[in-house]
């Protein structure tokens, strides 16, 4: 199979993190969507938390005003969350598992175990026009509850191999090339993303599956020391080089 070009999806959640640090307006989200669409970004990803401790309902209206980039809302699977996004209609909707005490999105979406509460959820955002992924970590038993979902794409949690040492890299690994050719053999598209840096992106962008990346906290903290666009451009270089 030859890999087509992978996407970037720019994730400028922490971007707010840092405005709301202060409890102003600088600096805004929405401008860093717009450098990334002017650097050649894919997409933006926002993931819009119960408790909004950085992304705000606020934002996904000027965010969408501002760039003709496709919105990808990451949205806990809640019927507060599901009424935003067919209000403001995102290109698409991944949704993921959420405890509000947890420091980030520890581990994937059980879609296998959740699957009654997922099917109003998968559908009413489909039925929207929204492009329904979920955010599962890369197991077999979560690939089969997408494929009964219906869900046209999944993002493979990749923070597992992020943390990984050692031999448990390769493991790893593995395990996310065997989920992302198991979901396209399927029919899903499969996409991944979570803890991904300069360091341990290529052997995921290899792996010829993979539609789109999701990167964000690593690149708004590189942002810091040299600027969103090259911090963007030097992942973009990254990637095409490991395909
Ligand atoms: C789902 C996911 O991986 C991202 O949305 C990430 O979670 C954003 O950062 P926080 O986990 O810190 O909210
Ligand atoms: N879905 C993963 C994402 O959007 C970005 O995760 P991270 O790079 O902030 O860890």
């Amino acid at each position: 199979m030859t890999p087509g070009r992978l996407r970037l999806g720019v994730n400028i959640d922490h971007v707010a993190t840092i405005r709301n640090a202060r409890g102003g307006d600088h600096p805004d989200p929405v401008r860093a969507a717009q450098i990334v669409a002017a650097c050649g970004g894919d997409g933006i990803t926002a993931h819009l938390r119960e408790d909004r401790r950085h992304i705000r309902d606020e934002d996904l209206a000027r965010i969408q005003a501002a760039t003709d980039l496709p919105l990808n809302l990451e949205m806990a699977a809640t019927d507060e969350m599901l009424a935003i996004a067919l209000r403001h209609k995102p290109h698409a909707a991944c949704i993921v598992p959420e405890r509000r005490e947890e420091r980030t999105t520890e581990g994937g979406l059980d879609a296998a175990g959740q699957h009654n509460r997922l099917v109003p959820i998968v559908s009413a955002l489909a039925d929207a026009g929204i492009r329904v992924s979920l955010f599962i970590a890369p197991d077999e038993r979560q690939i089969e509850a997408a494929m009964r979902l219906r869900a046209p794409v999944v993002e493979l949690h990749t923070g597992e191999y992020a943390h990984a040492e050692g031999d448990q890299v390769a493991v790893e690994l593995r395990r996310l090339a065997d989920m992302s050719a198991l979901a396209a053999k399927n029919g899903i598209e499969p996409h991944a993303g979570h803890g991904l840096t300069y360091d341990n992106v290529q052997p995921i962008a290899a792996i010829p599956q993979l539609a789109e990346l999701n990167i964000g906290h690593y690149l708004i903290g590189e942002a810091i020391f040299c600027g969103l666009e090259p911090a963007v451009l030097r992942m973009r270089e990254l990637m095409d080089a490991a395909r």
